[in-house]
């Protein structure tokens, strides 16, 4: 069943270690056949070293397995509310990539700063709300779905647009028309989530040394006594140039 479709999210599930976005056997990619209402998922806690398209699981949109011997990835709820509330996907990966799991540690949209981002995500990619308890020991994967979804509908976001987002304290899922382009997504992601971390270490704070500070050590140090721009023609001239 689905053989075609099981050999295309196996390839998508090889890509999560080629490309740095997974460590061990973290991370997981589906795919659906929509004409069917049926996705494929990678099993459960197997590495991605021994995988293959067979052991692919099929799973129906009430999130019952139909087919495959191995458990479905732990995630298969998240994935199931995903494709039943977003029907335009094609394709969703999970991933535990460390710049994007900072951002959703520390609870925080991954904001759109530069130009590589928005090749990809047309807004900053919202970090869901936290769960409560009550709703983590219910049922985490599936509110973790619902959490997603509510932040897209809360926020009025088009999933299509922005096609990612962070679960708070876990890590990012991302999708696209097929399991192909969600893949290609989380990598964008990744990459956004370290260049948007640096830029806001590098905007934080002007922590530039003041002119009579640096006049003070530089002069002190050069043989000319510059006592906060007094009696020092480079410094003052220099205080001309900053006016
Ligand atoms: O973070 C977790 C489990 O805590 C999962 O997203 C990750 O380990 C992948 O689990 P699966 O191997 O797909 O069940």
């Amino acid at each position: 069943m689905l053989e075609e479709l099981k050999q295309e999210v196996y390839e998508a599930n090889m890509q999560l270690p080629q490309l740095d976005l997974v460590t061990f056997t973290w991370g997981n990619v589906s795919g659906i056949d929509r004409q069917q209402g049926l996705f494929v998922i990678k099993p459960s806690g197997v590495a991605y070293a021994d995988l293959k398209p067979s052991d692919l699981v099929v799973v129906n949109l009430k999130g019952e397995v139909v087919e495959g011997d191995l458990n479905p990835s732990s995630d298969t709820p998240t994935h199931t509310v995903l494709y039943n509330a977003f029907p335009n996907i094609g394709g969703i990966v999970h991933t535990h990539s460390p710049w994007a799991v900072s951002f959703a540690a520390a609870g925080l949209d991954i904001p759109a700063l530069n130009t590589t981002h928005a090749d990809t995500f047309y807004t900053a990619v919202p970090a869901a709300r936290a769960l409560t308890q009550a709703e983590i020991e219910a049922d985490y994967e599936g509110n973790t779905g619902k959490a997603i979804v509510e932040a897209f509908e809360q926020r009025h976001l088009d999933y299509e647009a922005t096609p990612a987002a962070l679960v708070s304290q876990h890590g990012p899922f991302s999708w696209g028309k097929d399991a192909g382009q969600a893949v290609y997504n989380a990598k964008v992601l990744e990459v956004v989530a370290e260049e948007d971390y640096h830029s806001l270490q590098l905007t934080r704070a002007n922590i530039e040394l003041p002119q009579y500070l640096l006049d003070k050590h530089y002069y002190r140090k050069h043989g000319q006594d510059a006592y906060y721009g007094q009696n020092n023609a480079q410094s003052q001239t220099h205080a001309q140039h900053e006016k």
